[in-house]
């Protein structure tokens, strides 16, 4: 490709002081070739020494495995991100293990909870953490749009998807009001890390709509707009206008809501689903990645108990729990074809009241009624104790956020219960877990089948030293690949359908060995794999539903769709070929080069 530097319509004589120094998309660091310096007009603003990406990554992970605390960490890495995209994503992906609790769940709690103290200090200036709207932008929101766009701009490389949060439920945390913008970056980082979406096709969203959280309101340094929250009479219509401008820059955009208080997660999701091209991922995400992994820890159990015989008790009825809930149910209706109304029936609530019933005697949040049980014959049960004694479930799920609330008893109890008791605490970040993996497994005689939603470290048997790994049933298994599938299909919508073929390709994608070790995720280290796979079934299921809108996607799947339908063959792996072809990485992928603004191109 020519790299006809000097006639680019960017660059003047002293432009290559500006690549280095502003672009962090550009900056290679001392990665950078003597002649190219030359070119750039940036010999001497770095040592001589033209390094490797491998000598520059070497230097990078011994400085931040000298940090003390993750916070440093996270710091740190967000400085990497800000200065040199490249050798970022390089760690990352390398690393997966390591730097995903680092850069997301759970220090990304931490880094919220403090993101008004340390955000001047994770970019150097210009380089914006994300994208914040607030009400008082509602006059020029199309513009406050156009207005953030990578350095240099190209418009063919427009944003593919948004994550987009008002802070009101960051994790389990509460409401953060802006310090929340954390969990956007984060998510979009692990679609360009585990999905390979270019990092400069990502916008992370943070509306300030205000915050409840008194802590933030009174601290001088928060950054947000120190009201209460507006109310819904402007919630909603800024909401509106927030997606209708975003569609007017970007028609293709694919919005993620994450993080949205209940009651407005599950308004949203109804109002857009059929409409825009959206999904909720702490309602949607959440659920199939939990019904991949219960789909796995059913076939665990099979011997003990029919698949259809399952007794699910949610603990914690908020939008993940309902959300993982109503996927759930999915397993029996489309796997076991059970009528709606009989497999909603598998399903108890319990929220801080105890036992969610329809006669209890409170007004239920809207999102509750569904599963609210009229089969409790007058009775109320309030404890999870007395409620477990009454369901006798075969699967407790926690999604709380009460750390700890699945103490010593309730573990032993389910396991008097079940010979195989499936525990999954699956509240963020891990302070939030209902238990850890090791007191599920003490307290289970190591008959637990678990999955938390933070990761546990391993758990070695004192006496046999044998060594159990936790399920991680994190949202991050299903997002990243959902989102590639979709935009690489171009559905008007993201439909059930293709949500369940998402958790369904999970699910089939251990590895023998994996499911040797009685696995119900795969290997993290192999998500990238994991992710094309997951997007080729959404790809699949979108033109199997004639929604696919994408030419490409049409020409690969069309005509073969029963032969698709398996998720193995030659079609199937040429389709995941074709997916992996498409995914961004910082090394075999060139595409961060100047010449790609430079060259030819323009
Ligand atoms: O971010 C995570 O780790 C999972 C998630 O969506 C949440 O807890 O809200
Ligand atoms: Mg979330």
């Amino acid at each position: 490709m020519p790299n006809s530097i000097t006639n680019s319509k960017f660059l003047s004589s002293e432009a290559g002081v500006d690549l280095l120094a502003r672009s962090h998309f550009l900056n290679q660091g001392t990665s950078t070739t003597t002649a190219r310096r030359d070119e750039l007009h940036t010999r001497g603003l770095l040592p001589c020494a033209v390094e490797t990406m491998g000598l520059q990554k070497k230097r990078a992970l011994v400085q931040l495995r000298s940090k003390s605390s993750n916070l440093e960490k996270y710091m740190f890495l967000a400085w990497l991100r800000n200065t040199n995209v490249k050798l970022f994503y390089r760690i990352v992906i390398d690393e997966l293990e390591e730097i995903t609790p680092l850069i997301y769940t759970p220090t990304v709690g931490t880094a919220c909870l403090e993101y008004s103290h340390i955000a001047p200090f994770l970019a150097p200036p210009g380089v914006p953490d994300g994208l914040f709207l607030s009400l008082s932008d509602l006059p020029s929101l199309t513009q406050i749009i156009r207005d953030y766009r990578p350095f240099p701009f190209d418009e063919s490389l427009t944003p593919q998807i948004t994550v987009i949060t008002d802070g009101s439920r960051i994790l389990g945390l509460g409401d953060l009001g802006v310090n929340g913008m954390g969990i956007p970056v984060g998510k979009l980082q692990l679609y360009t890390a585990a999905a390979g979406i270019d990092p400069r096709r990502t916008l992370p969203i943070t509306l300030d709509i205000g915050t409840n959280n008194e802590k933030n309101l009174n601290d001088e340094l928060y950054l947000g707009s120190k009201k209460k929250r507006a109310g819904d009479d402007e919630f909603y219509p800024f909401v509106d206008a927030v997606i209708k401008s975003l569609h007017d820059v970007y028609p293709n955009l694919l919005i993620q809501f994450e993080d949205f208080s209940s009651e407005h997660a599950f308004d949203l999701l109804e109002k857009y689903r059929d409409n825009t091209f959206c999904f909720n991922d702490d309602i949607q995400g959440t659920g199939a990645v939990i019904l991949s992994g219960f789909m796995n820890a059913v076939r665990l159990v099979e011997n003990d108990i029919l698949p259809t015989e399952h007794r699910l008790l949610f603990f914690g009825a908020g939008s993940a729990g309902v959300g993982v809930a109503k996927q759930l149910l999915d397993f029996f209706i489309r796997e076991h074809d059970m009528e709606e109304e009989i497999a909603k029936k598998r399903v108890w609530l319990v929220d801080s009241k105890g036992l969610v019933t329809t006669d209890r005697g409170d007004k239920l949040a809207k999102h509750k009624v569904y599963f609210a049980r009229n089969d409790n014959a007058g009775q109320q049960y309030k404890s999870l104790m007395d409620v477990i004694n009454y369901v006798k479930p075969t699967a407790l799920i926690g999604l709380s956020s009460q750390g700890g609330v699945f103490s010593a008893d309730i573990i032993e109890r389910m396991a008097e219960l079940n010979k195989r008791p499936i525990i999954f605490p699956l509240s963020n970040p891990s302070v939030n877990a209902e238990c850890t993996f090791e007191q599920a497994m003490i307290h289970s005689n190591n008959r637990v089948i678990f999955a938390s939603g933070t990761g546990f470290p391993r758990y070695t048997e004192p006496q046999t030293g044998k060594v159990h790994v936790p399920g991680q049933g994190n949202n991050m298994y299903i997002f990243p690949g959902l989102g590639l599938g979709a935009i690489l299909a171009r559905p008007p919508i993201i439909t059930d359908r293709q949500i369940f073929a998402a958790s369904s390709a999970l699910a089939r994608s251990l590895t023998d060995e994996e499911r040797a070790q009685e696995l119900l995720y795969p290997s993290i280290t192999r998500i990238r794999a994991v992710s094309a796979e997951i997007a080729a079934a959404v790809i699949v299921e979108a033109v199997r539903e004639g929604f696919a809108r994408d030419p490409e996607a049409l020409k690969l799947c069309r005509g073969h769709l029963n032969e698709l339908k398996n998720l193995k063959g030659p079609r199937w792996h040429s389709l995941v070929k074709y997916v992996q072809g498409h995914m961004w990485d910082p090394s075999i992928n060139d595409l961060i080069d100047e010449s790609y603004y430079f060259g030819s191109r323009i």
